[in-house]
């Protein structure tokens, strides 16, 4: 395989080393996610050859996904006709110790929670910036370019944030659900997530809105309960928080080694292939 440098490489190798584990021959109906490392899962699933493709049907998890389904040629297909899918391969935004995730990054994950629950194996690719210890604790960094400054009492920073859970609301409840997260749930800085070249809020798949919700470290220690808050409250259709669904998580590194964590038994085991 030729050289991809750094975070692609590390993304691309995560989605080859999932392909080559867990989509076999004799799978006929794969979920394909969203994302900016799915692509690279639909490559490598490209490379096994027509013959077994042609006999695969493919369930998207979006329009991205369905676009990339159909420009690889391959079969496209829907839930409501597939209520059972082999192995379903998708990204995330973070993943724990316990493989619960935050999904949503890129506004699909109503669906892409509908298609991770019918598959019977559920696994998720990443680069190694989302292998984390806990939700919550990644924060992403933006580079003091973006805010530059000529005061020098002032020198630029760089400015840190946490995402949060992104949160799937109809639009008639964006508000009340925004004030309940805020005042009930016990997020402040929940807010309406928006689009970057269109004025105005993002729009899902599913013509909803998204609400980004990050939460301390107190109240997302225990994620299963947090997305049963976060679910209870009207309005809200579907929940970035992907709980005790995947079985294994892929990451590649910097180095060019993978770090596999999957469940065994009652434990989630981490391991790790080292670079070839
Ligand atoms: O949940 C998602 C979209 O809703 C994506 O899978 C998640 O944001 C990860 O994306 P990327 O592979 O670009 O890091």
């Amino acid at each position: 395989m030729s050289q991809l440098p750094g975070i692609e490489g590390a993304k691309r190798l995560a989605a080859y080393t999932a392909v080559d584990k867990h989509i076999l021959p004799h799978h006929k109906i794969i979920g394909i996610g969203s994302g900016s490392t799915v692509p690279y899962v639909v490559e490598r699933i490209m490379q096994q050859g027509t013959e077994l493709n042609k006999a695969r049907i493919f369930i998207p998890t979006g329009f991205q996904s369905k676009e990339l389904i159909i420009e690889a040629g391959l079969n496209l297909g829907d839930v409501d006709q597939h209520l059972t899918i082999d192995v379903t391969i998708d990204g995330a935004d973070e993943v724990d110790a316990q493989l619960n995730c935050i999904k949503g990054g890129g506004a699909c994950h109503l669906r892409e929670k509908v298609i991770a629950e019918a598959a019977k194996t559920f696994i998720i690719v990443a680069d190694y910036r989302k292998n984390s210890e806990y939700l919550g604790k990644n924060v992403r960094s933006l580079s003091p370019d973006l805010f530059p400054t000529n005061n020098p009492f002032f020198p630029p920073l760089t400015i840190q944030f946490v995402h949060g859970v992104p949160i799937e609301v109809v639009p008639f409840a964006y508000a009340k659900v925004l004030q309940n997260l805020r005042s009930v749930l016990g997020s402040p800085n929940a807010s309406l997530r928006m689009a970057k070249a269109k004025a105005g809020p993002v729009v899902t798949d599913n013509a909803n809105f998204v609400i980004d919700a990050p939460f301390s470290r107190d109240l997302i220690k225990d994620p299963s309960s947090l997305l049963t808050k976060i679910k209870l409250l009207t309005g809200v259709v579907e929940v970035g928080l992907f709980c005790n669904i995947a079985q294994a998580a892929y990451f590649g590194n910097q180095d060019g080694s993978v770090t596999i964590k999957r469940v065994e038994g009652a434990k989630v085991i981490e391991e790790s292939i080292p670079a070839s």
